[in-house]
């Protein structure tokens, strides 16, 4: 079901002291604005300038002018993203947005100790994510899209609004007469996202009237699916050890190997294998039945090696003297 934005209100407790990511945009000025009346005193603010945009000022000014009128203490952070090789813009400015935000609120906010920290993301959002998710041929993890609530360096993030429709979002600022800063990039079609915005939701809708709903219930199956891998993975890697040991990884079903062997090379050293570059790994440890036998394999900028009865990943760079 999707929700009205005051019932998504009604039902959003979150740890305080809380800080809400506030863009300037329409849904982090909402969930300003009743976080700010609902907890008074125990609310901050965190806007990020990344100066991409001519309109960057703008939304810096409206943040200001926006707290100011809420007594809400607000941090500006201008962070300059430089892409890393293969990231886009946008994917660099949402790492930068994140690390500022983690280090803004493990820091605190003048001297309020930050609990929790607010995302204005809607059902609309949560949709084009799936959507973008699939156009990429995803597994369980890009099909679970948004989490609402998840814990990070001791602290609670919430996404409430993940069941509000984005017209309601917009619907209640108007009401109120409140005003927001329009991004002018939402309307650049050159942009994936822009696009599943704009001509393919109205499809979607005009064929199916709750596909938020349905969608957002196969991201919660998806999600919850993801749990019980992970929880597998866990139990697996402290069976067969860090790093983990050939014989035992041997002992697992193709489908358990892949499983913790995906969740060791992500947990342990931040890469996200292909499918296909799993498949050769788990061939080469199949055939790896002598001592002398190799197996190596690249991953993730790195190689997965055998070493003794062990498998290892060595990242070149780090290694280079
Ligand atoms: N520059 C920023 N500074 C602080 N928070 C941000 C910034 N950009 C995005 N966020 C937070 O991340 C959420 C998702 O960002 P995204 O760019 O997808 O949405 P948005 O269109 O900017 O949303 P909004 O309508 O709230 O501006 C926002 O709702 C907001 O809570």
């Amino acid at each position: 079901m999707t929700h009205s934005f005051e019932q998504a209100m009604a039902a959003f407790r979150p740890a305080l002291p809380l800080a809400v990511a506030l863009s300037g945009g329409a849904d982090s000025s909402a969930l300003l604005i009743a976080c700010a009346e609902r907890w008074p005193g125990q609310v901050c603010a965190i806007h990020v300038n990344h100066g991409l945009q001519q309109a960057a000022g703008e939304f810096e000014a409206h943040c200001k002018a926006l707290c100011q009128r809420l007594n809400v203490l607000l941090a500006v952070q201008p962070v300059a993203a430089g892409a890393a090789p293969g990231q886009s813009p946008e994917e660099a400015a949402r790492s930068a947005r994140y690390k500022a935000f983690e280090s803004l609120s493990l820091d605190g906010i003048g001297q309020v100790a930050i609990q929790s920290i607010a995302l204005a993301q809607h059902a609309d959002d949560q949709v084009e994510t799936l959507l973008l998710a699939l156009s990429r041929g995803a597994g369980l993890p890009g099909l679970a899209a948004m989490p609402s609530h998840w814990q990070r360096a001791g602290i609670d993030w919430y996404r409430p609004l993940l069941r509000v429709p984005g017209r309601a979002v917009r619907d209640w600022l108007r009401a109120r007469g409140e005003t927001w800063v329009e991004d002018p990039s939402n309307g650049d079609l050159r942009f994936t996202r822009n696009r599943i915005r704009a001509q393919l939701m109205p499809v979607l809708e005009a064929q199916f009237p709750a596909f938020r709903d349905t969608f957002a219930r196969s991201s919660a199956h998806a999600a919850q699916a993801q749990w019980l891998l992970l929880e597998v993975a866990q139990g697996d890697l402290a069976a067969v050890g860090t790093p983990p040991q050939i014989r035992a990884l041997q002992q697992l079903s193709a489908a358990r190997q892949a499983n913790v062997l995906r969740h060791w090379l992500q947990s342990e050293h931040g890469c996200a294998p292909s499918a296909a570059q799993l498949q050769e790994l788990q061939r080469q440890i199949a055939a790896c039945t002598t001592r002398g036998h190799r197996i190596e394999i690249k991953v993730g900028g790195g190689f997965v090696r055998r070493s003794n009865d062990r498998l290892h990943w060595y990242n070149p760079r780090v290694l280079a003297p």
